[in-house]
């Protein structure tokens, strides 16, 4: 795998780029997702904050609006004790209130006789009012108005009510200020709401009535909704004892006029988080916290609002995170589709970009390599005019002047050839020449040195070459004699009578003689044995024989050789005989004192009548 990769240059530039996007996107991908989470809840925090601080001033304006119109009514210049007890005049200013401040949703005053005239506004942007059927505690019916509060349609009728038997009624009688009631459901409708009413007392002090406005929980809600962040989140406001006083959520609308309860056991999701957020030193800390909730993960997040004493609105945000997340995610998978794609381009126009670059420089080394084999046909056609397309163009003037020079190399080279081989024959025959030649000087060499060493006519050792010889095997080292004091026997045989046989049978029957005598003396010699002729009919034997007796032996055969071979065997058988001489060879003595004792002993042998040998064996 190693050795592939690092023989294929576009996987080296394929991979160099995939490492080059993996180093730069994990490191960002990593820190993007560690970061995202916590972001995220971040902002959602911040948000909800700031919607907090929203509701809050929205609800200020709400309330603060309620106090208000308290302070305006004071402002005006009527006499209000005059104004209760008359009903057009009654009807009138507080059609005039509810006109001028919109967040009121009713207006209305209570007699101390229990009877009550009030104006609301309806959902369908009708005014709605209230009227006891007499000015004292009795039945009460309400119409449907204009904006001035007139109109006789009756929508519904209630046979008793006592406006002084309410809890707004109540709280006013026992401060001489704006007081809120509790939350209570409305006389007629079932429509909840929350009362500031304020008593309104003579000179004296005495009570003539409660003044009183209403603001439903529709309104609230209302304002909360436009507070959502998302779609499946929920704002509400809560009581301390639990109980919903506002929700964007449906489900939690209140049932029976009465308040939905967190220990009702309806609203499993305020369940799960209400023993967490209800302690007061918990939710006036504007906190937010993470918990989940049927698999889900959901973001909390509480404040407070002072209605007034002791009695603080709980705000509650809840928001699932995949509201926010969703979109999140979304935004992610569209990133990583569009990376993806991104990616998949670039990988697809790298490796298009590698394989534009690569390929011609592939076709490049394949034709290199088939011009290496001599196959001149692998030029290459690259219509470009990069500097591939160059290299290409290039390549190929290379290879027809390449052709051309290597084409011109073997004419040369088939002439060389022509040439060496003739040159070869040429050597051959001069190598016969000379073999000739060395032969004809070898056999001339041989002639010369048979001539310079051999006597021509006997074919022995001449005079000269035997005493060379004899001399130079008596000084060696170690001679062929077995003593030191004994080096063997030198003979000197010589022809008896000769130049009466020449004179006799001529001198080329002469010559035939001195050819006969040297090969019997050879016959009878071993090859350890030399022979030369020293003389005319003179000739000289060195044996290295030890014992005398096989000295004489030798003797003996070549003179018995001679007397029993006749040279000619015509009419008259000639032969010839040979006086000699055996002396033994010590080696203290030079060869010419052992020649002239041979000799001397020679002499002796002819003059004792010849044909015979004489022997000395003193050393
Ligand atoms: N045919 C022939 N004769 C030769 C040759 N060389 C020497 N002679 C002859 O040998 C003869 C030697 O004679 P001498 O020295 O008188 O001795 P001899 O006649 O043998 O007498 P003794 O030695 O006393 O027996 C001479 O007549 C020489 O001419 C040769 O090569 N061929």
């Amino acid at each position: 795998m190693l050795i592939f990769f690092t023989k294929n240059l576009g996987w080296r530039i394929q991979f160099t780029l995939s490492l080059f996007v993996f180093i730069t996107a994990v490191p960002i991908g990593l820190i993007w997702y560690t970061s995202s989470e916590q972001v995220l809840f971040k902002t959602i925090e911040k948000l909800y904050h700031h919607s907090s601080e929203v509701i809050k001033s929205q609800l200020d304006d709400f309330f603060t609006e309620a106090k208000i119109v308290y302070e305006h009514q004071s402002r005006l210049n009527i006499n209000l004790a005059e104004t209760i007890n008359d009903r057009d005049k009654l009807l009138t200013h507080i059609a005039n209130i509810l006109n001028h401040h919109h967040d009121i949703d009713y207006y209305y005053f209570a007699n101390n006789k229990g009877a009550l005239l009030s104006l609301g506004k309806s959902q369908n942007a009708q005014y709605i009012r209230l009227e006891s059927d007499q000015p004292s505690v009795g039945p009460i019916s309400s119409y449907k108005a204009d904006f001035s509060g007139n109109g006789e349609h009756i929508l519904n009728q209630k046979t008793f009510f006592d406006p002084r038997t309410r809890d707004w009624y109540q709280r006013a009688l026992e401060k001489n200020q704006p007081v809120w009631s509790d939350i209570y459901p409305g006389v007629i409708d079932d429509i909840l709401g929350i009362s500031l009413s304020k008593v309104l007392k003579d000179t004296d002090g005495k009570v003539l009535g409660v003044w009183g406005l209403d603001l439903t929980l529709n309104s609230v809600t209302q304002k909360l909704q436009k507070s959502k962040l998302s779609p499946n989140s929920t704002v509400l406001l809560m009581n301390t004892r639990g109980e919903i006083i506002a929700s964007t959520n449906d489900k939690h609308t209140p049932k029976d006029r009465q308040l939905l309860n967190v220990s009702s056991g309806q609203t499993p999701l305020l369940q799960t988080i209400w023993p967490t957020v209800s302690p007061a030193e918990y939710y006036k800390n504007n906190s937010a916290y993470q918990f989940r909730y049927e698999g889900e993960q959901w973001v909390c997040f509480t404040s407070y609002y002072p209605l007034s004493d002791s009695r603080d609105i709980l705000v509650l945000f809840l928001t699932p995170v995949s509201d926010f997340t969703s979109e999140f995610i979304e935004t992610m998978h569209f990133a990583i589709i569009i990376t993806v794609l991104l990616v998949g381009i670039a990988i697809y126009y790298g490796s298009y970009g590698t394989k534009y670059i690569l390929t011609p420089i592939i076709r490049l080394t394949h034709s290199a390599e088939a011009i290496s084999q001599g196959k001149w046909n692998h030029q290459i056609h690259l219509d470009r005019q990069d500097e591939l397309g160059q290299l290409a163009r290039s390549f190929n003037k290379m290879i027809e002047h390449l052709k051309s020079y290597i084409d011109q190399l073997n004419t040369h080279q088939d002439e060389t050839a022509r040439l060496n081989a003739l040159l070869e024959k040429q050597n051959q025959k001069l190598e016969e020449r000379v073999q000739a030649r060395t032969l004809s000087l070898t056999e001339a060499n041989k002639k010369l040195q048979q001539l310079a060493y051999y006597d021509p006519l006997t074919n022995v050792a001449n005079r000269r070459y035997f005493w060379d010889e004899f001399e130079r095997q008596l000084h060696q080292p170690t001679g062929p004699a077995e003593s030191p004091l004994h080096r063997g026997w030198l003979f000197i045989l010589d022809i008896d009578n000769f130049k009466q046989f020449n004179d006799q049978y001529g001198h080329v029957v002469g010559d035939d003689a001195l050819k006969y005598f040297s090969q019997v003396c050879t016959s009878c010699l071993s090859d350890q044995d030399m022979i030369g002729r020293i003389g005319g009919e003179e000739f000289a034997i060195w044996s290295n024989i030890i014992h005398q007796a096989e000295a004489q032996a030798i003797a003996d055969a070549i003179l018995s050789a001679l007397s029993l071979q006749p040279l000619f065997k015509t009419e008259h058988n000639v032969a010839i005989t040979i006086s000699a001489s055996i002396g033994v060879i010590p080696c203290q003595y030079g060869d010419k004192n052992c020649y002239a004792r041979a000799d001397k002993q020679l002499y002796k042998a002819k003059a004792a009548g010849k044909n015979q040998v004489c022997i000395n064996t003193h050393r």
